[in-house]
């Protein structure tokens, strides 16, 4: 093959332009498994063949995730650090063996290919990561860097790669005069766009995009991402999109997924997303985006407590420790307004977020000095009691600490684990307000 003359496509009629979606996963599941803290893990067993075995913890960075991705978008991946984003686009990449799920691409399950197959499927899918740093190797020329993907797929000659390369910096917005340039001489911005052009030489249908711009300033960001904006109408790509980053997804995204603890909790058009969010925890994240107005403090209904560990993630919906909306628990009788001040005392407890008080004092603080009746009302007096300050003096830190957590024990077994939040993994599709997209929301309170 000679230099590429007749545009920037390598392979225009393996692009794909078949109905249906480009990448289909279905229940992607991505465990890894660590041993637990020395000796702690460990098991005596006489009656086993050797005697000790030693226990293997889980985490479960992605469970059961299904989604699909469509010719041409750009589908956004967002949610907090840890909560499994670049697992999945590396299980998706195959760079990680899923533990268990599909994954098919342009139809064919990737768990099904080999040989010729795979080694194109693989040029197919691309990923650019965070730091454009140390994705560069700095003992490389540019020329070099953007064409080892080339050489290493056997695609053109020493002539055809380098003419290639020189037209990828320019696509990418750098002087193709640079080809010589160790990546040190260039800036940050500049870097990713080299990465970029390293991707691209093999012609991909589909680009894992891992954060590419969470290094970068602010003000560079903007500009990369109106760069990968340009050549995916021009290369014709997919893109998924990782940012924990709310405004660079809202940038950049056609649709958003957002992912909390190794699940999908919503995914929508974005407009739609943005405009009516329907899950908690995506409320929780846009609130708590920083507001460009001085006087506000940034700090409407953002999210409390810590993301719990996906060693042991919570039963049913994963946000349910932190939903500032869980569910009623149907096993008991709750009159107008008893179960939020119920579950607001539930939290208060639990956060140990109140000094000592007597029972009246709590009884007024937290249910108007009216708390439920019935069962639930039983159950609140027994906590109430269990930390009430009434006729103690002096009580040891230590029972103080005890009489919190068995309150906290009580309240949780009592309602949070009765919860229908806590006893079924919720998925629900529901109809959007805006475009005539699919709505997809993990949540109860669309029952
Ligand atoms: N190789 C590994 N072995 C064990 N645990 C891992 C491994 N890789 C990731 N994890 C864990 O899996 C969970 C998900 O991590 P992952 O990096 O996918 O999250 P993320 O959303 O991409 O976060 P970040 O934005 O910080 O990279 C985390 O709890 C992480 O500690």
């Amino acid at each position: 093959m000679g230099a590429v003359s007749s545009g920037i496509r390598l392979d225009e009629e393996h692009t794909y332009d078949r109905e249906g979606p480009l990448l289909e996963l279905e229940g992607v599941t991505k465990y890894f498994s660590q041993e637990s803290g020395l000796l702690a893990g460990m098991q005596f067993d006489p009656g086993t063949f050797p005697p000790i075995s030693v226990d293997r913890e889980h985490v479960e960075a992605v469970d059961d995730v299904s989604l699909e991705v469509r010719p041409g978008e750009t589908l956004g991946l967002v949610g907090e650090s840890g909560c499994g984003k670049s697992t999945l686009g590396r299980t998706i990449l195959r760079l990680l063996e899923p533990t268990e799920g599909d994954i098919y691409f342009k139809g064919e399950n990737l768990a099904d290919l080999s040989g010729e197959e795979l080694r194109r499927t693989r040029s197919d899918m691309q990923m650019i990561f965070q730091d454009p740093q140390s994705s560069l190797d700095p003992r490389m020329k540019v020329g070099q860097i953007i064409e080892e993907p080339m050489r290493a797929h056997g695609l053109l000659d020493d002539e055809g790669r380098e003419a290639r390369a020189k037209d990828l910096l320019e696509k990418v917005g750098l002087d193709p005069r640079h080809y010589n340039r160790h990546p040190h001489a260039f800036s940050g911005g500049q870097r990713q766009r080299i990465n970029l052009a390293r991707a691209l030489s093999v012609d991909p249908d589909f680009v894992v995009c891992d954060e590419p711009v969470s290094a970068l300033d602010v003000s560079i960001q903007a500009q990369v991402l109106n760069t990968m904006d340009e050549l995916q109408d021009e290369f014709g790509l997919t893109y998924l999109f990782i940012a924990h980053d709310l405004s660079v997804i809202r940038h950049i995204s056609d649709r958003v997924a957002v992912m909390y603890l190794g699940h999908i909790v919503e995914l929508a058009e974005k407009e739609e997303l943005f405009e009516n969010p329907q899950h908690p925890y995506t409320r929780a994240l846009l609130e708590s985006i920083p507001v460009p107005d001085p006087r506000e403090d940034g700090a409407r209904g953002v999210l409390e407590g810590e993301v719990p560990s996906p060693v042991d993630p919570p039963s049913g919906c994963r946000f349910r420790t932190r939903c500032p909306r869980l569910i009623a628990p149907d096993a008991y009788d709750w009159a107008d307004g008893e179960w939020a001040q119920t579950r607001a005392f539930m939290r208060a407890i639990k956060r140990r977020s109140f000094e000592s008080m007597s029972a009246a004092e709590m009884r007024r603080e937290f249910f108007d000095g009216r708390p439920p009746g019935g069962e639930a009302g039983s159950v609140v007096e027994e906590a109430i009691d269990l930390v009430a300050n009434d006729g103690e003096t002096d009580r040891e830190a230590d029972d103080e600490a005890d009489c919190w957590e068995a309150a906290t024990d009580l309240l949780l077994d009592s309602f949070a684990e009765q919860s229908v939040c806590a006893r079924e993994r919720p998925a629900y599709e529901l109809e959007p307000e805006r475009g005539d997209g699919t709505h997809f929301s993990a949540c109860h309170l669309h029952r």
